[in-house]
């Protein structure tokens, strides 16, 4: 009988550790490459990732490893969950071994100057590849405490989806497929902007009419961010769209949600970056968001508030000001004027 062949995942932190470990359930031997050797042994012999998902047992079927070339020799299917400003610089060097894979990116975040997706990055450092996106309503200590959830693979590679299905559908975890990878790459990246003014809100003790206007005006600017940029409006009403929209703007378990809870307590950005020690990828998306709305002149008011508040000194109580002040608009965009 011939042996089954592994699957990767790259990247030794809270999502990486419970996409291996929803693999594993599945019955896939699964090798998660991390670069810190010491992460690594200590995951070996506690059998958990205490660093960043705690209190959640590591499956058997997972073996943390630290050999990314001998890993890649190893393995077709290669998820990615790696920090958007790690991605590049760790793949580039194993750019050959890259030939061939299903590389599924499931980091949500945009490179800076480049504005490129993390797709778009896969694309570029491995143009012999098969690239997918993995993106949702995923918080990952939820997925690795098997609570119920459902996420999209979206690609243009309809065999690439059916072998992520296949790998990742599962008692607790239900793989939707979309052929629409940048609208669910741009999704996910997006709404970590607003995470973080949703955080603030609560923060503040704003209500919840306060959070439901958020939401739904977060979903109005960033799905005519997306149409500008030519994605489909209708993913945005997905799971990678609003679906993700609403889970990390109303949940404390999201790191954007806790970096803009803190900023509404008064703390600094840098202070709250620091008290969070993980990745909170909506503070490096606000920077190069802000620049694009300007540069294709969309108008993006939340996007523009928060930029203000961080990096130009704006207090949040003139930016409330200028917001609810601001002229009156029409509620939907792409209902034509004569359904007005
Ligand atoms: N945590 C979550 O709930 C979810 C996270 N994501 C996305 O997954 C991506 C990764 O996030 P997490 O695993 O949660 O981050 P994390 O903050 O838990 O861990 C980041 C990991 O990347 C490693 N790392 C940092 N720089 C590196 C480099 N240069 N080379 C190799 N490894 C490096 C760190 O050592 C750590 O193991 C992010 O883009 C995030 O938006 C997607 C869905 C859910
Ligand atoms: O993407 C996520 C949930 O889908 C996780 O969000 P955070 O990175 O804010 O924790």
């Amino acid at each position: 009988m011939t042996e089954q062949q592994p699957v990767a995942v790259l990247g030794g932190g809270s999502f990486g550790t419970a996409i291996a470990n929803l693999l594993a359930q599945n019955g896939q031997h699964v090798r998660q490459w991390m670069r810190d050797p010491e992460q690594a042994a200590a995951m070996r012999s506690q059998r958990e990732n205490p660093r960043y998902l705690k209190g959640i047992k590591l499956h058997p079927g997972v073996e943390p490893v630290t050999d990314l070339a001998a890993t890649l020799a190893a393995c077709e299917l290669v998820f990615v969950a790696l920090p958007s400003s790690a991605l590049r610089q760790a793949l580039q060097p194993v750019a050959g071994a890259l030939a061939g894979k299903l590389l599924v990116s499931t980091t949500k975040g945009i490179e800076a100057q480049s504005f490129k997706l993390m797709s778009q990055i896969l694309e570029e450092v491995a143009p012999q590849a098969r690239i997918g996106v993995l993106s949702g309503p995923n918080l990952a200590r939820e997925v690795a405490e098997q609570a119920l959830t459902a996420t999209v693979i979206a690609s243009e590679d309809e065999q690439l989806c059916l072998r992520v299905q296949e790998a990742l559908h599962g008692r607790t975890f239900r793989v939707y497929a979309s052929r629409d990878r940048f609208g669910v790459e741009l999704g996910g990246a997006l709404k970590n902007v607003y995470a973080i003014i949703a955080g603030m809100a609560v923060a503040m003790g704003m209500g919840e009419n306060t959070k439901s206007m958020l939401i739904t005006r977060a979903l109005a600017e960033m799905t005519r961010f997306a149409v500008k940029l030519g994605a489909n409006p209708m993913t945005f009403l997905g799971l990678a769209g609003v679906g993700d929209l609403i889970v990390t703007c109303s949940s404390p378990k999201s790191r954007n949600y806790q970096v803009g809870f803190a900023l509404g307590e008064g703390l600094s950005l840098e202070d709250a970056v620091a008290r969070l020690g993980e990745v909170a990828e909506g503070v490096n998306t606000i920077k190069v968001l802000k620049a694009k709305a300007e540069e294709l002149q969309i108008y993006m008011p939340l996007v523009t508030g928060l930029h203000a508040i961080l990096f130009e000194g704006r207090t949040l109580a003139q930016v409330i000001e200028a917001l609810m002040r601001a002229e009156p608009k029409t509620d939907v965009d792409f209902i034509s004027t004569s359904g007005f």
